[in-house]
């Protein structure tokens, strides 16, 4: 577990004029899961790959238990991004394998029984459906124990019920392992049901224009009334807040929670 203090006061990226986030401050406590809302091209993954040092920052604008970012990752990190990733030419196992290579095949065993992949450690990706290679991708994700889990939108375009079985998965190995978590999504519903807490970006340059606790008590289920209840009464308190956001491309979606 760690936590993390932003501080940002703009990213621009060398080939271009438009400054894309910024100015941008939030904290994340340790072990406390945080959904990442806003339009689309806002900065989002932007922000994710300066957080996995993918990207840079200006020195002290990130903290990892308060200390700055400088250059690698500031604590184990684990990402899972909107693809699965994998590597055509490796066995599911030797895919797990690339994040920690001492693995043991009982090792192996173990986490792919977590994620429901039980005897498929010799198969290669093609042989696995998306959503069991996005299994995989969670497997692999999970298995360094991570002190951070940063997630770019890791179940768009899943059908409902593949999408509704992993987000449990998620749920299960984080109230498992505690990682601190920062998870980018368009789905206003998945991050109700997900987060502690969610913060709404501006279109870009991406800010911080809304931060909002989820005070629902877990356990969540998708057709959980509280839910929807929540959702709705998110929507009116800040209505103003959203029609102004509404402006930008993308939170339409947000709006609508698909
Ligand atoms: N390597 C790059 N070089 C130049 N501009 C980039 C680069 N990567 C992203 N951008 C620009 O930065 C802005 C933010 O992109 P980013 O992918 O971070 O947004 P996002 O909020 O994740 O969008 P989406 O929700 O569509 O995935 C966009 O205008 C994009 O074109």
């Amino acid at each position: 577990m760690v936590s993390l203090d932003i501080a940002l006061q703009s990213k621009f990226y060398a080939n271009s004029p438009d400054k894309v986030l910024g100015p941008l401050s939030f904290s994340v406590s340790p072990g406390e899961f945080v959904a990442l809302v806003g339009p689309s091209g806002a900065g989002k993954t932007t922000l994710l790959n300066m957080i996995a040092a993918l990207q840079n920052c200006a020195p002290g604008e990130i903290k990892f238990n308060g200390r700055p970012l400088t250059g690698k990752p500031g604590c184990k990190i684990g990402y899972i991004f909107q693809q699965p990733r994998l590597m055509s030419w490796l066995t599911v196992a030797d895919n797990l394998r690339l994040v920690k290579p001492d693995t043991t095949e009982s090792d192996i065993e173990a986490i792919l029984t977590k994620v429901g992949l039980a005897g498929k450690s010799d198969l290669y990706p093609k042989h696995l459906s998306g959503g069991m290679q996005r299994r995989v991708s969670i497997a692999r994700a999970f298995l360094t124990e991570p002190d951070l889990l940063l997630l770019d939108e890791p179940f768009v375009s899943l059908d409902a019920p593949n999408a509704d079985n992993l987000r449990s998965l998620l749920s299960e190995l984080w109230v498992e392992q505690q990682p601190t978590v920062i998870f980018v999504t368009h789905d206003l519903n998945e991050a109700i049901q997900l987060a502690d807490r969610i913060l709404f970006l501006s279109s870009a340059p991406g800010m911080v224009i809304l931060d909002k606790p989820v005070d629902i008590a877990r356990p969540r289920l998708p057709d959980d009334s509280r839910l929807q209840r929540w959702k709705i009464d998110l929507l009116c308190e800040y209505s103003g807040l959203l029609e102004g956001a509404l402006s930008g491309p993308g939170l339409k979606s947000v709006a609508g929670g698909q």
